[in-house]
């Protein structure tokens, strides 16, 4: 029966289909011998569903039967162009399965992602395309055409199953589907038939398949992948009609040996003869498997790509054996991914992962950890493990609540801190590059991890007013003598830089003491989870409570001698101020700065109200909150700036006993006064209540300083806008209007430009052109 007999049903292709098959041919034409390890990956899949539905409904599996893939590469008779034939004894698709699985695209954030790739340049889409992963429309790289034969098993779902066809083009937006004339050829699996393109035919090579198959798949299939291989072997005449074998179990590999003739006097004729076999192209055991020692970086690597279907290269892995407490021991291969998703801050914190591949003696299991996934701070981690020995026939609902389960996932965590806590001790330079990734995660594990917080909050790194890179054990031997605090200053969102010109750290960072610049969110939380670290505690230098630890009697002297000497000043402005702040008083925190304000050890710091105000919408500006925050905060000023001074003395100029107090001074100290506080709270990194106010005050004293009268009104009068006018333009503006908007004429010239341009030599002359 021919295939044009059968009612062939011809179906767009969603139009998401459409749309990445054309990024996928445009984009990775240059990386096209992914469609194999993609294709192979399907079969792999295809054959762990079919494994596992066999545990659950045993009538499906004889046992027997051979549960592989084969890949066979097949020339024209003509010797011009052939194809690739891609078969598998898995699971199969129905009719219904074929055109959804394949006509469709299921996945979440699919028509994000294509946006995201078409406005992209997509030379360099690789990376793109790796994160999505492209599985079967890679066929199309290689492929002008490919039919898809496939049925799934005959179980409780499919009763009755058939063998159907799916059939594309690769320019076609559309696809066939239609009942296989041949009928059951399969069994259960999929067959891929890929027409090669003119250019693609280096694919009939065998040797060329094999060395894809060794670099990209062999190692990460527990199922045997076998090649079908044509070598030219002299033979003798009598065996010349076994020249052949053709596949029936490609256990019996050594079938196509020919015993040799034992009788010696016999002179043997021999014969060219093409002979063709199925070779095993996997059958060394999966690599994680193997005793670490043997395997390469680059096998690592190539596992690690076709498994989690990344082209990135991992940054850091972790092949180790273990024991479950219950003596079940395993084999694990923890990898770190370059990158985290993009989606990795915005999803929820609660998402889990499904990237820890859990076998038992090789076989497939499951990927899902139930209520044992990795925390969200892990959850990126990609991770193969194989144990030695589990009870098979348990149901994979109860499978999930097994203690084995529970210490598989302290096992990770646990052994992913110990690779990163290798790394940092023995690579540095690695390390950096992995806290570029990873730092905020990390941070993120240590405020959310009770039990590993410390070991991970070692691993955090931060910038500071000395150095980048400085991990709080750094930070400690750092410390200088008598100190018993750890410094910091929180401002998210802002740079080290700005954070390091902080009116804050001007005067510690002037006297030598190291200073933590904290501009991530979380940072603010860890400090205040960690409390103290190795007993010393975090201070905010933004707040009340700082001591640098060396602080004498002479000191405290000195502050209560100023204290007394700027008590007018303290006293007026309390009055002043009183609006902002608490209190008043002079301090020995700041070195040129005139003043500063700062947080109550127990208030918020700006830092904190920004937090506050992201977090809770709407609760910072509930007016008790405000209230209160106001309230929490001290205005300290420097008594050794040459302002504050010049303050003091007007002031005590203003109350000069026996003079009638002189109003218009007044007013003009109690607008510097203001402006002087504003200042501050934006030099501390908070907000001015009332910034129209602040900046025409602003203008005013700038007016003054220049001589300008403060009331005289600005000239000039306002243009009414003409009358009322309803009614819409009749016609629309032309395209290249639109283009040529804002170019003078004598620019244009039909309708091309002239520009001139002026080239400078090493001296700096002009060099001329006439026309560029
Ligand atoms: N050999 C096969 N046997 C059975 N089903 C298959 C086979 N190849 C593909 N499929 C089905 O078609 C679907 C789509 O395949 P495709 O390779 O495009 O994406 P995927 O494998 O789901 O995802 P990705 O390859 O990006 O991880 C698969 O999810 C699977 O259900």
């Amino acid at each position: 029966q021919e295939a044009s007999d059968v009612s062939k049903v011809k179906l767009d292709y969603q139009s998401d289909v459409a749309r990445l098959r054309k990024i996928v041919i445009n984009s990775l034409y240059s990386n096209r011998d992914v469609f194999l390890r993609e294709l192979i990956s399907n079969a792999n899949d295809a054959l762990e569903k079919f494994r596992l539905t066999a545990l659950m409904e045993k009538d499906i599996y004889d046992g027997v039967s051979p549960l592989n893939v084969t890949l066979k590469a097949e020339r024209n008779a003509e010797g011009k162009g052939g194809r690739i034939v891609i078969t598998d004894t898995g699971i199969g698709m129905s009719l219904e399965e074929l055109t959804l699985n394949l006509g469709t695209l299921a996945k979440s954030g699919t028509s994000e992602f294509l946006t995201k790739a078409d406005s992209e340049d997509m030379t360099g889409g690789g990376n793109l395309i790796g994160a999505f992963g492209v599985g079967f429309y890679s066929s199309f790289l290689v492929a002008d055409r490919v039919t898809v034969a496939s049925i799934p098993p005959k179980s409780s779902k499919h009763p009755n199953p058939t063998q159907n066809i799916f059939s594309s083009s690769a320019d076609e937006g559309s696809f066939e589907i239609y009942p296989d004339p041949r009928g059951n050829t399969l069994g259960h699996g999929t067959e891929i038939v890929l027409e090669l393109k003119n250019d693609a035919m280096d694919y009939l090579t065998p040797s060329n398949l094999m060395k894809l198959v060794n670099q990209h798949s062999s190692f990460s299939t527990a199922f045997p992948i076998y090649l079908w291989n044509e070598v030219e072997e002299e033979l003798p005449v009598e065996a010349e009609e076994v020249h052949t074998t053709e596949f029936e179990t490609p256990e019996d590999e050594d079938e196509a040996i020919v015993e040799e003739d034992t009788e010696p006097e016999t002179m043997l004729k021999t014969k060219k003869v093409v002979v063709g076999r199925w070779e095993h192209m996997n059958s060394q055991p999966p690599l994680w498997m193997r005793d670490p020692k043997t395997v390469t970086d680059e096998e690592y690597n190539l596992l690690y790509q076709a498994t989690f279907k990344d082209f990135q290269k991992p940054l850091a892995w972790s092949h180790f054996t273990g024991d479950s407490g219950d003596g079940v021991s395993f084999r694990a291969l923890i990898y770190v991914p370059s990158r985290l998703s993009e989606e990795f801050f915005s999803k929820p914190l609660d998402a889990s992962t499904k990237d820890v591949k859990l076998f038992v003696k090789h076989v497939f299991i499951t990927s899902d950890l139930g209520e044992y996934s990795l925390p969200k701070w892990a959850s990126w981690v990609k991770v193969i493990i194989d144990a030695e020995d589990l009870p098979l026939n348990v149901s994979r609902e109860t499978f999930q609540s097994s203690a084995f389960l529970k210490q598989v996932k302290n096992v990770i965590i646990r052994r992913l801190i110990q690779l990163f806590g290798k790394i940092a001790e023995e690579d540095p330079e690695k390390f950096n590059e992995i806290t570029t990734t990873y730092n905020t995660v990390l941070k993120l594990g240590a405020a959310e991890d009770n039990k590993n917080r410390e070991k991970l909050a070692a691993l955090t790194r931060y910038t500071t007013n000395q150095r980048n890179g400085t991990s709080f054990n750094d930070y400690i031997e750092n410390k200088k003598q008598g100190q018993r605090q750890i410094f910091y200053l929180a401002d998210m969102g802002k740079s080290s830089e700005y954070l390091a010109g902080s009116v804050f750290v001007e005067k510690l960072h002037a006297r030598g003491y190291e200073v933590l610049l904290l501009n991530e969110p979380l940072d603010e939380i860890l400090t205040q989870t960690l409390r103290n670290w190795k007993g010393i505690s975090f201070q905010d230098v933004a707040k009340a409570g700082l001591k640098f630890g060396d602080d004498s009697e002479d000191d405290v002297e000195m502050m209560a001698a100023l204290t007394k000497k700027f008590a007018p000043l303290l006293d007026w402005l309390k009055l002043e101020a009183g609006e902002n702040v608490r209190d008043v008083v002079v301090s020995d925190r700041l070195v040129t700065s005139p003043c500063a304000v700062v947080a109550d050890s127990h208030g918020f710091t700006a830092n904190v109200q920004k937090l506050m105000s992201a977090t809770s919408k709407g609760a910072a500006k509930n007016d008790a909150m405000q209230e209160l925050m106001k309230k929490q905060k001290v205005l300290e000023l420097n008594p050794r700036s040459p302002l504050i001074e010049g303050l003091l003395r007007r002031v005590e100029q203003l109350n000069a006993d026996g003079e009638a107090k002189d109003e218009e001074l007044e007013a003009e100290l109690r607008e510097v006064a203001s402006i002087l506080v504003d200042g501050a709270l934006v030099r501390s990194g908070f907000e001015v209540p009332d910034s129209n106010l602040f900046l025409s005050r602003v203008d005013r004293v700038l007016r003054r300083s220049l001589g300008v009268s403060e009331s005289a009104p600005t000239e000039g009068t306002v243009k009414p806008a003409p009358p009322i006018d309803p009614s819409l333009p009749k016609e629309m503006p032309k395209d290249d209007e639109k283009v040529f908007l804002n170019i003078p004429d004598e620019f244009k010239k039909g309708d091309q430009f002239k520009l001139e341009m002026e080239e400078i030599d090493e001296e700096g002359n002009a060099i001329l052109h006439d026309e560029l």
